[in-house]
């Protein structure tokens, strides 16, 4: 289980690593170095490449110091630059300027004197080691300079532990600037900026770089903030029973439909059956049924009245309920949905029209079931919370949305998180092939189907979201992200699901 931590953790941590392995702060700098080093070398082209290594004055800047020595000890085409906005530097980066200078290596000094001497060419490789997670202000206006020009440039950029500018656990101040990594090398464990879209949309991928840090210590240290890796999820897996029959795997019913949106709820469907819930029932306008069975010969429609939309059912036969998929916003599906709401007795599953019905009319959210599930894409959730500066402060609003109601919001970007009232989950799995009407149709499937199997509500979300992600990066092996439907998703749930059975 990935854990993701503040700046003070990190440090604790660093300081009960050296202790417990009995290394020195240096030594566990050139391990990291070393690691970094080793993941660099597939981006660069040539040891005649121009690479610009860009090194604060802390420990950030001793790492780029000690990978800038280690690449030119290796014949790489190395420019190294101390860009000194203090005038102390910490003793780890102090120990390998020495090393540098012993070895004869010239380091340039950049200060607000210089800094826009600085040449960079297009073919270039640049190394961004001036701030990791120790940034605690707005950087100096001579760095920020130093950054907008590397933004501008073509040259490929290679952040080390957090492109700098980024701050671990706050937004960065309005106009500020921040580094656009081509990719990021950050240590042991994800950083929370790299998993949110305001920036991580500027960050083009990060690259999880073992460093040893004391796994005990990492096991104790509490956090509020998770990243779902497939450790994680084959822990929540519950493998099937040999003695065991439909009726272990629970009874689902999906809600949703209309004339015109029925490819929802079969997709759904579909998804929830590929999920290995028992049985199956689906409520869809009558006129819809005919496409189910041809469709998805497993699942039982059920009869009702309407022909063209969705009216109501008894619920308390079935272990897990989802709805919304494409029922539409007419004034009889608020009203059937308002009447589920109130007959509901377990966690439900809440998507789509679903959620835009609950903002529209914010009463029915008390009528909500204890740890229902809700899935809003961002406009979604905006409806449902309110508009956000920032994705610090969205956070906190998730947050306190869900424990007001007692829900867990599920809130799908590229790092979907999954909150409950006590933490946030960032999942791991999934790529833009998925950013498709359909694919969140086949996410509410997966999760009924989970909750229908007796998963908690919270784990249900929390795989569900991964076996979504997963079945997709499987689908795009033979694919393209344009190419990639949300159909292709449901086929590759198979894949998906042997992982976590792989232990
Ligand atoms: N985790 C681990 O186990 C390992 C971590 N390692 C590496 O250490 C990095 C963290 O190092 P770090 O703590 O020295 O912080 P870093 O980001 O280099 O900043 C330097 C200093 O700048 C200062 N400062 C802050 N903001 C400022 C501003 N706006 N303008 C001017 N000054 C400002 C602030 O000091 P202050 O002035 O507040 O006293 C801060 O301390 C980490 O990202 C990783 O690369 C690895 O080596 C090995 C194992
Ligand atoms: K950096």
């Amino acid at each position: 289980m990935m854990k993701i931590f503040d700046a003070e953790q990190l440090a604790k941590l660093d300081q009960l690593t050296l202790h417990s392995q009995h290394i020195s702060s240096w030594e566990l700098m050139e391990r990291a170095a070393k690691n970094a080093l080793h993941a660099s070398l597939p981006f660069l082209k040539s040891k005649q490449q121009n690479i610009h290594v860009f090194c604060g004055v802390g420990n950030n800047g001793g790492d780029g110091l000690a990978i800038a020595f280690h690449l030119i000890k290796h014949g790489y085409n190395v420019k190294v630059y101390k860009v000194e906005f203090s005038k102390s530097a910490s003793s780890d980066f102090q120990q390998n300027e020495k090393r540098l200078a012993e070895a004869e290596i010239l380091l340039h000094t950049i200060t607000i004197a210089n800094f826009n001497e600085v040449i960079i060419a297009e073919n270039d490789i640049l190394i961004d080691a001036i701030f990791g997670v120790g940034l605690n202000r707005r950087m100096p206006d001579f760095v920020e300079a130093l950054v907008a020009q590397f933004n501008k440039s073509k040259a490929f950029c290679i952040s080390i532990d957090l492109p700098s500018g980024l701050f671990l656990n706050e937004a960065i101040p309005h106009g500020a600037s921040f580094v656009k990594a081509d990719v990021c090398l950050t240590f042991q464990l994800p950083k929370l900026p790299l998993l949110l879209p305001e920036n991580g949309k500027y960050i083009q991928q990060f690259q999880i770089i073992p460093i040893g840090l004391a796994q005990e210590a990492i096991k104790n240290e509490e956090t509020q903030h998770y990243f779902v890796d497939a450790d994680f999820a084959k822990v929540l897996y519950k493998p099937r029973a040999k003695f065991s029959h439909k009726g272990t795997y629970g009874h689902a019913l999906l809600v949703g439909g209309q004339v015109g949106m029925l490819g929802s709820i079969l997709l759904a469907s579909k998804a929830a059956i590929k999920s290995g819930v028992g049985k199956l029932s689906v409520m869809l306008p009558n006129s819809g049924k005919t496409n189910l069975h041809t469709y998805l010969p497993e699942a039982m429609a059920i009869n009702h009245t309407e022909n063209n939309y969705i009216s109501f059912t008894e619920l308390t036969i079935y272990d897990s309920v989802g709805i919304g998929v494409g029922i539409g916003k007419s004034a009889a599906v608020v009203a059937a949905l308002a009447k589920f709401l109130v007959e509901a007795n377990r966690p439900i599953l809440l998507d789509a029209d679903a959620l835009n019905i609950i903002s529209e009319h914010k009463n029915l959210l008390k009528s909500i079931p204890k740890d229902s599930i809700l899935t809003p894409h961002p406009g979604e959730l905006k409806r449902l919370i309110g508009g956000w500066q920032n994705d610090f402060e969205k956070l906190t609003k998730i947050k306190s949305f869900v424990q007001k109601y007692n829900l867990i919001v599920v809130a799908k970007e590229a790092y979907t998180c999954i909150c409950s009232a006590k933490a946030f989950y960032f999942n791991s799995t999934g790529n833009p092939g998925m950013a498709k009407a359909g694919s969140g149709d086949v996410l509410s499937g997966i999760i009924t189907s989970l909750l229908a199997q007796n998963y908690t509500a919270l784990n249900a979300a929390i795989l569900g979201v991964f076996l979504h992600g997963l079945a997709g990066d499987f689908a795009l092996k033979n694919e393209s992200e344009a190419s990639l439907t949300a159909s292709d998703i449901v086929d590759s749930l198979g894949t998906a699901f042997s992982i976590l059975t792989d232990r």
